[in-house]
């Protein structure tokens, strides 16, 4: 009989909305203890679970399974990479992309079905400036909105979209120069972003064709783009011609340079830091193993769902920016009149 494969559970009690108190009698039940050993750590403070994960790489563990959202994928995953210890994931998030992409059901029992399953692939992940990331990473807006809601108390997509409208105002789009193998090329861009995986999570996908296979990312430039570019957008969309809509290019790389005129914000699977103006993203081609869906693989997803899903997250950021521009313009109103007075 083959020994029995080790796995180290990480739970975060802060992802998410759900309580978490119960899963560690939820695993001893799903579990399949005829084919592992197991044992739970939960997370004391940001930044453990990636402790956690190195120590079990150390220790020869076989399976670290994260328990959690993007961000303590993240955490433990950066841990794992490039060493034999594979990912698992029970998600627990509010956003959920990469499990969402990967086909991971939501709900923890049957995630754990998928665990006992154990199909262990190596996939790709990428770096931003140092900062591995498996999902995606990126600057402009959505580097933006992340460092907003990392700021913010409570969790969850109201908190978002509410520092959305909030601080939104602020936001200018910015001159990107963009350097891959075929040469240098600026700019002028709402946000770019570098996708490992299709979505940002809540099935929002900005990359309906990106694989975690190909050895490569999917980089998408949104051009600065009013409400009235917004339905031929959507038609683009919906007849699959998104890749010849004038205010977003898309194309494939394994690296590519960044410049942009001053330093601010980046992501890296959602959680934001402040950078210089040169950026660095590549792509480390089946840099991690991850326990994936034998039954639901991620090339098996429908184009035009995903499309959809893109459209109506794309008219979603649009209608904020309306409302945004809205807003701006009744307070340079009222402004103009206090000092017309
Ligand atoms: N014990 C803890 N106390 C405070 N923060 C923690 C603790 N453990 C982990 N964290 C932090 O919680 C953050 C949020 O977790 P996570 O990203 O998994 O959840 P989420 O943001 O709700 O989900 P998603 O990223 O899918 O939207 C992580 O970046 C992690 O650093």
């Amino acid at each position: 009989m083959t020994s029995k494969k080790s796995i180290v559970f990480i739970v975060n009690p802060h992802s998410g909305t759900n309580n978490k108190q119960s899963m560690p009698e939820l695993i001893e039940a799903a579990l399949d203890k005829e084919k592992f050993d197991y044992r739970v750590e939960k997370t004391l403070y940001a930044g453990h679970a990636s402790e956690i994960a190195k120590a079990s790489v150390d220790e020869g563990v076989d399976i670290v399974i994260a328990v959690g959202g993007d961000g303590t994928i993240n955490e433990v995953a950066r841990s794992l990479v490039h060493s034999e210890t594979a990912l698992g994931i029970i998600p627990c998030g509010s956003g959920n992309g990469l499990a969402r992409h990967l086909c991971i059901p939501l709900d923890a029992k049957k995630a754990i079905a998928i665990i006992n399953k154990c199909n262990i692939e190596a996939l790709d992940y990428g770096v931003i400036n140092d900062f591995p990331f498996f999902c995606t990473c990126g600057m402009g807006f959505d580097a933006f909105i992340s460092q907003k809601f990392s700021t913010s108390s409570k969790r969850g997509p109201i908190t978002y979209i509410e520092n959305v409208l909030k601080e939104g105002l602020r936001y200018k789009p910015e001159t990107y120069e963009v350097t891959d193998e075929t040469g240098a090329t600026r700019y002028k861009a709402f946000l770019i972003a570098c996708a490992n995986a299709s979505q940002y999570g809540n099935n929002a996908y900005i990359a309906p064709k990106a694989t975690m296979k190909d050895g490569l990312m999917d980089v998408i430039i949104m051009e600065p783009f009013t409400a009235f570019d917004a339905p031929q957008i959507s038609i683009d969309m919906f007849n699959k011609r998104l890749d010849h809509n004038s205010k977003i290019k898309t194309f494939k790389a394994k690296r590519i340079h960044i410049k942009r005129s001053h330093s601010g914000a980046i992501h890296y699977d959602g959680d934001p830091i402040v950078t210089g103006c040169e950026i660095d993203v590549h792509i480390e081609e089946k840099g991690i193993k991850v326990i994936t869906n034998i039954d639901d693989p991620e090339d098996n997803r429908q184009p035009n769902i995903m499309l959809n899903a893109f459209s109506s997250f794309f008219s979603n950021v649009n209608n904020m920016r309306v409302d945004i521009e809205k807003q701006a313009h009744k307070i340079f109103v009222q402004a103009k009149k206090i000092t017309e007075n």
